[in-house]
């Protein structure tokens, strides 16, 4: 039967706990200690985890690039049944490692992560005895649209070895794992982030039970414009900004019209002094999924107003968002039209037609350009680099979904300081 490990890639020990707990109880049946949490804990996690859960398989995810033998020492003596060893490691840190587990009684998981042939060195490290071989895609390396699926099946084709799977693996994902050959399919994200962490198992363990004829063929993948619109709907800005290291927000710009959302690409218009000729010359180049994103300058001339905002309504635009001043409050609230400026004034200025349409602008402090991608609610507005954006709607929706966990761990009694076990981690610089 197919392994389902949890791995637990917190920093918080007790936290790790409980969500191994609720892990096992939908049906994890390895528990990891993920590399985040013994860097946090170290070994005494290992051994936390061994008295808790006497009958399960523990595997102390080290990532040892070296000193193999004495560090597959202190995690086999602090309880665990595995260890991980990079593929990267020299042959040799291979071998001691291997030497060691023989001593003391356990298993070494060589963890192809990152290595530019995979294949190449899964083979090369079975043929130094390695019986258990880990086809990962870190994190990072997930949130760019990287899967294991593929070298998986790749490497099950070729080899004799067990092999375990890992890198943002779902419900969907782990049935497909499953298939294609792994023997322990890992997941971290999609349950420790979970806000119902029992359920999230049980649903990987039923994904990955399912025999491949009787598995839903699988959707239509999307495209990763789709994927990413669909995130940015969903989480806040809140958690964009997160997902950027507190970057992205544009400053003194809110909401007119609060409860509106917005999600859309930049058509951008640098105007000044209440010009409001190319601002609205902008509306009529764009459409449904735009938004209009004007750098003015001046708070106290409006060089937008009710026509303006009818225009907009009319053309299917997704929103305004104005660094400078808007007018016709009541009109603006009563179209329902998400309007995000700095200032609302009653006098306009005049259209005279100064500035452009679709070049790089500074808008509430941050540069934005053509096609990035913009977002507000209410509490502001982000914008996402059209580069970067893929990237960003992940990691977003991975701070969406911590935030929803400790969420139920508050309503269940914690208080936001004890979940994340802040005094510990305060800066001690
Ligand atoms: O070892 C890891 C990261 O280096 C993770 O434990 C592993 O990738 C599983 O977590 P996720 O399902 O979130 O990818």
């Amino acid at each position: 039967m197919v392994q389902i490990q949890v791995a637990l890639d917190v920093v918080e020990p007790d936290r790790a706990v409980r969500i191994a707990e609720e892990a096992a109880a939908g049906g994890a049946d390895w528990i990891e200690a993920g590399t985040p949490l013994i860097k946090s804990a170290g070994m005494d996690i290992i051994r936390r985890l061994r008295k808790i859960f006497p009958d399960k398989i523990i595997l102390a995810d080290m990532k040892t690039m070296d000193v193999g033998a004495a560090e597959v020492e202190m995690a086999a003596k602090s309880g665990a049944d595995v260890v991980t060893i990079l593929a990267a490691a020299d042959d040799a840190v291979i071998r001691q490692s291997l030497l060691s587990a023989k001593k003391y009684g356990v298993r070494i998981m060589v963890d192809l992560i990152s290595f530019p042939d995979p294949l190449a060195r899964a083979k090369e490290v079975e043929v130094l005895g390695v019986d258990l071989i880990n086809v990962h895609v870190g994190i990072d390396a997930q949130m760019t649209g990287v899967s294991p699926i593929e070298t998986l099946k790749k490497l099950a084709a070729e080899t004799d070895m067990e092999i375990a799977v890992a890198g943002g693996l779902t419900p969907e994902t782990a049935g497909e794992a499953a298939d294609a050959g792994a023997d322990i399919v890992i997941v971290g994200s999609y349950i420790i982030n979970s806000d119902n962490v029992t359920q999230s198992a049980a649903d990987i363990r039923k994904a990955v039970d399912l025999s491949a004829k009787s598995r839903a063929p699988a959707a239509e993948k999307k495209s990763k414009e789709t994927e990413m619109i669909e995130i940015f709907k969903k989480v806040s800005t809140s958690n964009i900004s997160d997902a950027m290291h507190r970057k992205g927000a544009m400053q003194g710009i809110s909401s007119k019209n609060p409860g509106k959302k917005i999600v859309g690409r930049a058509v951008t218009v640098r105007s000044f002094g209440g010009d409001w000729a190319k601002p609205v010359e902008a509306i009529d180049i764009s459409g449904p999924g735009d938004i209009v994103v004007i750098y003015n300058g001046d708070r106290d001339i409006a060089m937008w107003g009710g026509l303006a905002t009818l225009t907009a309504v009319n053309r299917k635009l997704e929103g305004v968002v104005i660094d400078g001043a808007v007018r016709d409050f009541d009109e603006v609230q009563k179209s329902d039209f998400p309007v995000f400026a700095s200032n609302v004034v009653p006098n306009a200025g005049d259209p005279k037609g100064l500035g452009e349409i679709n070049v790089e602008i500074i808008c509430g402090n941050q540069t934005v350009n053509p096609g990035d991608y913009i977002i507000g609610d209410d509490s502001g507005v982000v914008v996402v680099p059209k580069e970067r954006a893929y990237e960003i709607a992940r990691r977003s929706e991975e701070v969406w979904k911590r935030e929803k966990r400790l969420f139920e761990e508050i309503k269940n009694g914690k208080t936001l300081a004890s979940a994340l076990e802040l005094l510990k981690w305060e800066n001690k610089k």
